[in-house]
């Protein structure tokens, strides 16, 4: 008997700050696992989004940018991500702004090359050109002299694009089975989720006022009967980001608790008690060590 082809494989998902990397894996995984702001950088853990299709299964590694900036160690830990990713994934989606290509693409595409990664090259953001007859002279612009395995214009605000994608990519992987189960995907990503749910709040709730090295752990997860148990610790750098987190007489922080409360609720579909921590971690993202304590592993 003949069964369909099945493919399964790692995708790393390559790009400059907000071109929409992680609107893409959100698009294409089908839940909310990544968290998308107008703000660059956001995106600071290495994220496995997984995506199943009848025809296959894709891993994709949520890769921050890469980053020519090396001084700090959380920027150090986000070029050994972006290369650690290169090692053992299967092919590369290169995201780009419709319109633009600018050095770091060309740098980003030749590491990928030489990594000897296929590159599927994918032009996000086609919704917001204005003069939509730039986009065809734009794309023989930059597929001129270099050899991707796909050129996809897409939106992946607006999902559009996304089928023909998934079907070059999938070309791209081995023949295999799918690599996780139903059941793992859920488990695997509901503590990552709720690490995410809080995220976005603090980026709602404090805006600009948000301190770059504010990062959130997920310090306990417990299911307890159809009650889920969740503490969450936000780790700052100094006491005065603590203030400005926790706010007057504790306001914001409860607001950004119960707020997180909810959506964790509608989201995993059961009861959830949520308790909220600040801490302060002097000079934590300069920290190698305390780097790793936090879960941000090469
Ligand atoms: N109009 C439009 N906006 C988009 C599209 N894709 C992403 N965006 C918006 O662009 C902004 C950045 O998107 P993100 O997905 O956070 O970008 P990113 O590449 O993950 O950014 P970093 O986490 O900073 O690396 C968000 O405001 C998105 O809503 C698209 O196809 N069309």
């Amino acid at each position: 008997m003949n069964t369909p082809t099945h493919r399964a494989g790692h995708v790393a998902v390559i790009g400059r700050p907000n071109v929409g990397k992680s609107t893409l894996v959100n698009a294409l995984v089908g839940a909310k696992v990544s968290i998308t702001s107008s703000r660059p950088q956001t995106t600071r853990h290495q994220l496995l989004g997984i995506a199943t299709f009848p025809e296959g299964q894709l891993l994709l590694v949520d890769t921050p940018g890469i980053h020519r900036e090396q001084k700090r160690a959380m920027n150090r830990w986000m070029n050994r991500a972006a290369r650690g990713a290169l090692e053992g994934v299967d092919t590369a989606v290169l995201v780009v702004r419709a319109g633009q290509w600018e050095d770091d693409d060309a740098l980003a595409y030749d590491a990928l090359k030489n990594a000897g990664v296929p590159v599927v090259l994918v032009v996000n953001q086609v919704d917001r050109l204005k003069d939509k007859a730039s986009l065809l002279p734009y794309l023989a612009k930059v597929s001129a002299g270099r050899d991707f395995a796909g050129v996809h214009p897409i939106s992946a605000l607006k999902r559009s694009g996304l089928e023909a994608l998934v079907k070059t990519v999938l070309a791209q992987l081995p023949e295999q089975e799918a690599l996780y189960g139903e059941d793992e995907i859920t488990d695997k990503s509901q503590r990552f989720l709720a690490g995410e749910m809080v995220r976005e709040q603090l980026m709602r709730q404090l805006g600009e006022e948000l301190p770059y090295a504010t990062t959130v752990e997920i310090e306990k997860f417990e299911v307890d009967g159809n009650l889920l148990r969740i503490g969450a610790v936000i780790w700052v750098e100094r006491d005065g980001q603590k203030a400005i987190v926790i706010g007057k007489g504790g306001e914001r922080l409860r607001e950004i608790g119960s707020r997180s409360r909810q959506q964790m609720e509608r989201l995993f579909g059961s009861k959830v008690f949520l308790e909220t921590w600040v801490r302060v971690r002097e000079g934590w993202s300069d920290d190698e060590a305390a780097l790793r304590a936090f879960g941000y592993h090469d």
